[in-house]
């Protein structure tokens, strides 16, 4: 069994530990937290031990019925991986920490690519893991964008990408964050960072993204054109993103034309915390031109297309499954998670 440690038990590391949990050949050997909050009573009802990061804070989480079993170094010790979701930049902080107790562990997005040194994502590069201490998981827009880029260049050569990513603006519980009433463009330069984070796993390809914020809280919808080097037509693109794993179709029988119509889906559909793995490709969408030009609006899930992608870069950097294919398998069978379509 892989013994994982959730450095950081939010809206990725509560989805990742329970992801773990699932997985025949691993287990969670504990998931942190710094404030008493609703989480540490989820870490709790889940039977996770839960560390926290200032030992003179365990009065509070004591007070609050809540026990606490170490530090964060604790953990770390009784760990042979970790799960770094600490909120972004404080990765980078806490990679001393790995390089001085010889974790290996993985970042999040919100790291950039220097902090880990390789970025993942398993249907691209899991090969490319092994011999790493460190990898980092690219962010949720990113690995929606690498997850069709890199299927439709395995299928057809992806000439250029330009893509378009309409972005939530907060996670549903983040009551802080707005806007309420603006579409904000974030960035007002082009590209946006997304092209860039895309190359740090697929630099052959020739990617232009721009990006803007809107007051949703449920998903990021991309608009996304890509040159083909080989003809083709959409029959068999469509079958390209029916053999995929992790590309799922909202068919146009469902009705579905908006993340809202898309989030009761995945809520009726049973899965846990209405969460969408896979990339929601709009069936209605797929459009090939002339035989090589190639649309589609796509659906990202962000608080939740990562979390399989974070268990099968724990066995990559572990080594101890060597084909993704099969790891692919096992994360998505012990999630119970067939892709939508
Ligand atoms: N949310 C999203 O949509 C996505 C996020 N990401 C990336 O995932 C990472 C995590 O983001 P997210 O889950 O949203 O963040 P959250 O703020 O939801 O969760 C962060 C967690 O880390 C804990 N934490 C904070 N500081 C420390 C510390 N020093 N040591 C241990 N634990 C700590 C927090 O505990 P406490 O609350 O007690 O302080 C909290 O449990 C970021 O890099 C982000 O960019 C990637 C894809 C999508
Ligand atoms: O990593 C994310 O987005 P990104 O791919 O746009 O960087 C997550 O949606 C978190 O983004 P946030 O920084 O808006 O919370």
């Amino acid at each position: 069994m892989i013994k994982v440690a959730i450095n950081g038990f939010g809206t990725i590391g509560k989805r990742v530990a329970d992801a773990v949990a699932a997985q025949p050949d691993m287990e969670v050997i504990g998931v942190s937290k710094t404030s008493v909050s609703a989480e540490a009573y989820i870490a709790k009802q889940r039977g996770y031990p839960l560390y926290i990061a200032d030992l003179g804070k365990k009065p509070a989480f004591e007070k609050a019925g809540i026990e606490v079993a170490g530090d964060v170094e604790a953990m770390l010790k009784v760990a042979d991986i970790v799960v770094d979701a600490t909120p972004g930049g404080v990765g980078e902080k806490n990679r001393p920490l790995y390089e001085r107790l010889g974790k290996k562990a993985i970042f999040q997005g919100g790291e950039g690519h220097e902090v880990a040194g390789f970025s993942f994502n398993a249907h691209a590069n899991y090969k490319e893991a092994e011999g790493h201490q460190f990898a980092r998981v690219v962010s949720c827009n990113s690995t929606g964008l690498i997850r069709i880029i890199h299927a439709m260049d395995q299928a057809f050569g992806v000439g250029r990408v330009r893509a378009v990513m309409v972005r939530r603006a907060a996670d549903p519980s983040d009551v802080k964050r707005g806007p309420v009433d603006a579409i904000v463009l974030n960035p007002a330069t082009i590209p946006s960072h997304h092209g860039p984070d895309v190359n740090t796993v697929l630099p052959q390809i020739n990617i232009v993204t721009l990006a803007m914020i809107v007051p949703t809280t449920f998903m990021h919808m991309h608009v996304i054109q890509m040159d083909l080097k080989k003809e083709t037509t959409r029959e068999e693109v469509l079958k390209v993103f029916e053999n995929h794993s992790r590309i799922g179709l909202v068919r146009k029988a469902t009705g579905i034309k908006s993340n809202a119509e898309l989030r009761e889906y995945t809520q009726d559909l049973g899965r846990p915390r209405t969460d969408l793995w896979e990339n929601g490709v709009f069936e209605e969408s797929v459009s090939v031109l002339d035989g090589k030009e190639f649309y589609c609006f796509q659906a990202i899930h962000q608080e939740a297309d990562v979390v399989p992608e974070n268990v099968d870069c724990i066995r990559a950097l572990m080594g101890t499954v060597k084909d993704p294919k099969e790891s692919i398998r096992m994360t998505n069978e012990a999630l119970g998670f067939v892709a939508i379509g």
